[in-house]
């Protein structure tokens, strides 16, 4: 695994990075000084100490290593040794800010001494360039000569210098001299040093959104039309001298930096320029860890009920906040009655749940849909007193305010990455409260959810969590496990392993969940197409059909079936496909029987490991070893019997009723590796099986598996081409558990380029979703994208896409992380894999299947077109078309064994060379900052 050092991060602590014009003096100060000490390092020649451990390694060169640094050395110390001016000012005395003038043809420099460490610094002005430097001042005959520090390019410093006029001392306050290298970057140490930038807030992201935001969404992307250029002033010279910051990426970090301190209430920042052009991958990583979690973190108590209320899936006219309490949990009911008497401004309405929630019952309060209370905590308030807290989760973002049952599985995997240990605990003491109170893991903890549940995870999660817990707690962290795997237990009696989910014939289990009517959190429209034929045989509109249906006053059998499918299809998670349409309720799916294979396997092992072979379950009984490998031991036949297809050479669901097996080739049959349940020569042919594997990831399913697509037979958001984390993640690990980490990591690098491209493209935008075979987060599916409407900065991207970003970068090897850091496209990153698969394949091309040949001829229409048009499944993005070409991944081929360079901002936004820019400057003169008393500074 790859070593990923978190970097420090300075959102954790903002006062530590930001500076205000008005209370953040201290801050400045601090920022400076370690600026000044920096420099000081940098312009002080060396010291005699390194200069001895020099030589004294130079013993251990060879010839040619030693003629080299004779060479280097030679040429730092060849410039002109003229004696050191002495300052013409008192030591003391503070000039004040450098001024700045331009005439045609010279430059006029006004100086201004720094500190008292004697150096000065002098403004040097190119054509339309700015550029700022520290030199050390030299008086060489009637002339001053200015020095460029050792080390850095004398000789473009002695061309500046021999420019330079004579002046006596006492007229060093204004220095003419020309510059002879019009539109040439002045070279100085400042190339090499970050900028800082003076900024005021409020008037430069007013500046930036008129000027870049050209289609008016709040977020800088590369489909605005804008110069894509903006000048800032920098820090370092007071606000007088400006700089260019140019590119989608830099710009839209820019915009995101200024809502940030916007939050903070800031009104003048200094911005190092390492925040616009930081790593993205960097930045990502960071802005999950530090950022995205807290934002999706929510709590069911007073103080978090006014946010978790809130539900935008809620289509009533009822928008009051309701949570339901579950029966019997009278001191969980009393402090909400208590939360809604002492805040009355909140109109919370608190209603205990009857003690047999039956769909009818659940079906009656789709009009007054609610919050359903979760686990909480006793604690003490403010004024010592006993209260209770909520036990915190996460959300998946957006729409989705709510806890889910699958999302919060990945989520867990993210957070532990990111040592959020406490989060993932308190998810998995809610899914035991879940489970305890409302019989199941729930779909999501709304009312509405309340009759079906979602792919189960807990055992793995549980352990993965467990693991993370402190070792000195062992006791505790026992009788935790313990909780959690009694819960377990019951879950996969009661609802997985039992009437209507169990399939007696097959001891397979189904995606079956109870409920009644029309699932009312859907998009208005969504059942339209299904709903018409019927209101129209009955003569009335489609909402009134609606209301009759949900009330019973028409029976329609057809229909009842019809959304007892889809009611199962959103248990299975996989909300919408054709993979499960009109169908699901009937398969004994491979995703389910996964899943249930390892449930079987975790309980049995953790039951031998943990405790000493005995685990009481929920009702009292001692379950053992045996009994649960021998549960395992028979689906894991089951599944070869109905799931496997040796011909195929890929799992498919079974269908219960017509006795079939479907032919919907889905990636969930790589949870079979997941789970362990595949022989080592299931795995093998499955891994050979390219499939799945596309430009940005593996795709849900197959293209031919989800048919043809028209106006009638619109998309599905769980087919071809779109690609979801959780099928990422879920084949990684299982590949990693089969020895297979090349081909985990090659789709990991997949996934977390797609991810990292939209992210620096799109503003930092993290969706629910991507198509993987175009490289897109605009999709045009049901319910469109989740995570993508944020103004400014994203706050939370979505949860089990944070999550695969976290867990993708501890996959992938250093060096896979430099090239994803320079957004360097799969297809390049793997041309030499692909020129192998090419070879091979022209040598059995006779033998080999029509899927494989399809794919083999993709992947070399991509290795020799090099992004040209290749196939759908396969094809990177055109140079017009936003990826892989002029606007989007750098046309850089990296070498995988290429040197480890960092990786800059103008690598990343190849507009960077090409864009006739246009340059703006956030309103002339007052971006100075003006420190804590009143004085200007640099
Ligand atoms: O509102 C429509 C559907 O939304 C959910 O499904 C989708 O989002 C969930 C949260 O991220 C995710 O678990 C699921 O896999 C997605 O398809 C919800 O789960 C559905 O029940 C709901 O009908």
């Amino acid at each position: 695994m790859t070593d990923i050092t978190p970097r420090e991060d300075v959102y954790a602590n903002p006062a530590e990075y930001y500076t205000t014009g008005n209370n953040a003096g201290k801050n400045v100060n601090r920022v400076r000084k370690n600026s000044v000490v920096r420099n000081r390092v940098l312009v002080n020649p060396p010291t005699p100490a390194p200069l001895l451990r020099t030589l004294t390694a130079m013993v251990k060169f060879n010839t040619m290593q030693r003629l080299i640094f004779i060479f280097c050395f030679l040429r730092l110390h060849s410039l002109p040794s003229a004696p050191v001016c002495v300052a013409p000012q008192p030591q003391s005395k503070r000039i004040g800010v450098a001024k700045l003038e331009q005439v045609p043809g010279q430059t006029l420099v006004q100086r201004k001494r720094r500190g008292s460490l004697g150096k000065w610094i002098t403004m040097a002005v190119g054509s339309g360039v700015v550029s700022v430097t520290n030199w050390r001042t030299r008086s060489k005959r009637n002339c001053h000569e200015v020095h460029q520090r050792r080390g850095d390019n004398g000789q473009r410093s002695r061309r500046l210098a021999s420019c330079y006029k004579d002046n006596n001392a006492d007229s060093w306050e204004e220095v003419p001299f020309w510059d002879m290298r019009q539109g040439v970057l002045i070279e100085t140490d400042e190339k090499n040093k970050a900028r800082r930038f003076l900024i005021d807030v409020e008037e430069t992201q007013r500046i930036i959104l008129a000027q870049e935001d050209t289609d008016g969404d709040f977020q800088i992307t590369i489909n605005d039309l804008g110069p894509k250029t903006l000048t800032l002033p920098t820090a370092d010279s007071g606000g007088y001298l400006k700089y260019d910051i140019r590119g989608t990426y830099m710009l839209s970090n820019l915009l995101q930096e200024l809502a940030l301190a916007s939050d903070y209430g800031r009104k003048h920042i200094v911005l190092d320029e390492a925040r616009l052009n930081e790593n993205p991958v960097d930045r990502l990583s960071r802005m999950i860890r530090h950022q995205f979690w807290n934002g999706l973190t929510r709590r069911i108590d007073a103080n978090g009920l006014e946010i978790i209320c809130a539900d935008p899936k809620n289509r009533t006219a009822d928008h009051n906040p309701r949570i339901y309490i579950p029966h019997g949990e009278q001191e969980i009911y009393d402090y909400y009655r208590n939360v809604a008497e002492t805040r009355r401004h909140l109109r919370l309405e608190v209603e205990m749940l009857p003690e047999d929630i039956s769909p009818a019952y659940v079906r009656s309060i789709n009009d007054r849909p609610g919050i359903l209370a979760l686990d909480m905590r006793r604690t003490v308030d403010k004024d010592g007193r006993p209260t209770l807290e909520g036990v915190p989760f996460v959300v998946p973002g957006g729409r989705f305010n709510e806890m889910y049952g699958w999302d919060s599985y990945f989520e867990t995997l993210g957070l532990l990455v990111d040592g959020r240990v406490d989060l993932a605990l308190g998810m998995i003491d809610n899914f035991c409260y879940e489970i305890k109170h409302y019989g199941k893991i729930l779909n999501a903890n709304r009312s509405y959810y309340l009759t079906r549940s979602q792919p189960p995870f807990l055992t793995d999660m549980t352990l993965k969590v467990y693991k993370h817990l402190n070792p000195q707690n062992e006791q505790a962290n026992k009788l935790w496990l313990a909780k959690a795997f009694r819960a377990a237990i019951k879950e996969y009696h009661t609802v997985w392993a039992c009437s209507p989910r169990l399939d007696p014939i097959t001891g397979l289990s189904r995606f079956r969940p109870s409920g009644l009517g029309i699932p009312p959190e859907t998009e208005v429209s969504h059942f339209d197409h299904i709903i018409e034929p019927y209101a129209c045989a009955h003569g009335v509109s489609i909402p009134e059909f609606v209301r009759m249906f949900n009330a019973d006053e028409v029976a329609e059998p057809e229909l009842d079936e019809y959304f007892l499918h889809d009611r199962a299809v959103r248990e299975s998670g996989h909300d919408t496909t054709y993979r499960y349409e009109r169908r699901c309720a009937n398969l004994a799916t491979v995703d389910l029987n996964a899943l249930l294979y390892k449930y079987e396997i975790d309980i049995a092992e953790t039951i031998r490991d943990v405790f000493d072979g005995a685990l009481e379950d929920h009702v009292g009984r001692v379950n053992g070893v045996e009994e649960w490998l021998e549960r395992a031991e028979r689906r894991r036949k089951a599944i070869d019997t109905y799931l496997w297809n040796e011909e195929k050479a890929l799992y498919f669901d079974y269908d219960t009723i017509t006795k079939e097996q479907s032919t919907y080739e889905s990636v969930t049959a790589f949870w079979m590796l997941w789970a362990g349940c595949a022989s080592q020569g299931q795995a093998e042919k499955l891994v050979s099986l390219h499939k799945f594997e596309v430009l940005g990831g593996l795709v849900s399913g197959t293209e031919q598996s989800r048919g043809i697509i028209s106006l009638d037979r619109p998309n599905r958001q769980w087919d071809f081409p779109f690609g979801w984390a959780p099928h990422q993640i879920m084949a990684w690990h299982g590949l990693d558990r089969y020895n297979y980490i090349d081909v985990a990591r090659r789709l990991a690098y997949r996934w977390l380029f797609t991810i990292t491209k939209s992210f620096v493209d799109f503003n930092g935008v993290v969706p629910e979703k991507f198509d993987v075979v175009t490289l897109t987060h605009k999709v045009q599916v049901e319910y469109g994208n989740v995570g993508v409407d944020f103004k400014f900065v994203p706050r939370e991207g979505f949860g089990w896409m944070n999550a695969s970003y976290q867990v993708g970068l501890s996959y992938i090897t250093l060096h896979m992380r430099r090239a994803l850091g320079t957004c360097t496209s799969p297809d390049l990153f793997f041309a030499k894999t692909m020129a192998k698969v090419v070879a091979a394949a022209a040598s059995d091309a006779v033998a080999v299947p029509h899927d494989r040949q399809r794919r083999l001829s993709a992947a070399a229409a991509i290795a020799i077109t090099q992004n040209g048009n290749a196939p759908a499944a396969t094809t990177t993005i055109g140079v017009n078309s936003g990826i892989g070409g002029s606007t989007g991944v750098p046309p850089l081929v990296r070498d995988e064994e290429s040197s480890d360079e960092s990786i800059s901002g103008a690598a990343l936004v190849p507009e960077f060379v090409s864009l006739d820019s246009t340059s703006t400057t956030p309103k002339e003169g007052i971006a100075r900052y003006v420190g804590r008393n009143g004085e200007h500074e640099e």
